[in-house]
């Protein structure tokens, strides 16, 4: 399948790239001229980026930015429920990748916390995550195969009150995915300027022609394709 044969509408941007490295470079001038512009008209800047293994080497350029990175906030669209020192912690790997280099100055807002379950600790991740007031600037979204999106999961029983719910974030037990999470909402994730769906690989351009037939409930990226959102994607 070529991305060219998806039946996209027209408020989906394609990019497409021969090869990660090209996608990699490409993206991380735009995140770096959006985060600029952002700096010039407030004064300071938001991002909010997905873990898992596609935004590595993305995170990796990134922090070499030449940017006022103290005037932007950092946070993650999802991050699972265990200690960062552990390899699959979004927050481990945000540490390890991109809060590094230029980038050690960005202010920087957890969803994990110790000492507390993914429940006990969405009241004290919505108050700080509050502080990032009015939209995102930019967001930065992954997918799974299940089309689950930030830790949006098709198979969690907390779905559809996710789907409705007002809050910045939500504790999310997937039973095909290991470990308890905590995921920004669909409401947090659109309610920003630039939404970008960032994935390599043809196994992805499978699962997004399945989600464009599907519903939310059972392919919750569909949402995202229902809004204005760009697509970096590279074999
Ligand atoms: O569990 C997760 O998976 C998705 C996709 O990860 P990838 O390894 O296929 O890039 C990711 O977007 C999400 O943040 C993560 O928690």
């Amino acid at each position: 399948m070529k991305i060219s044969d998806l039946n996209l509408p027209a408020h989906v941007t394609v990019c497409a790239f021969d090869s990660r490295e090209a996608l990699t470079d490409n993206l991380s001038t735009l995140l770096q001229h959006r985060l600029l512009q952002a700096i010039e008209n407030r004064g300071r800047a938001s991002l909010a980026v997905s873990g898992g293994s596609t935004p590595v080497p993305l995170f990796q350029k990134l922090s070499h930015a030449e940017l006022a990175w103290e005037s932007v906030t950092v946070t993650l669209v999802d991050d699972r429920w265990i200690s960062p020192d552990e390899s699959d912690s979004n927050d481990g790997l945000l540490h390890t990748h991109l809060l590094q280099n230029r980038a050690t100055e960005a202010h920087y807002i957890p969803l994990w916390q110790p000492d507390s379950s993914a429940e006990a600790a969405v009241d004290r991740c919505n108050t700080r995550l509050a502080a990032i007031d009015g939209p995102l600037d930019i967001v930065i979204l992954g997918m799974g195969n299940d089309g689950h999106t930030a830790s949006l999961f098709p198979c969690s029983s907390e779905l559809e009150a996710a789907l409705a719910s007002n809050a910045d974030c939500v504790a999310v037990n997937p039973t095909t995915a290991p470990y308890a999470r905590i995921s920004l909402t669909p409401a947090r994730l659109l309610n920003s300027e630039l939404r970008i769906l960032h994935i390599c690989g043809n196994d992805k351009l499978e699962t997004l022609s399945r989600a464009l037939t599907s519903q939310p409930e059972s392919m919750p990226i569909k949402l995202f394709l229902q809004h204005p959102i760009m697509i970096y994607w590279a074999p």
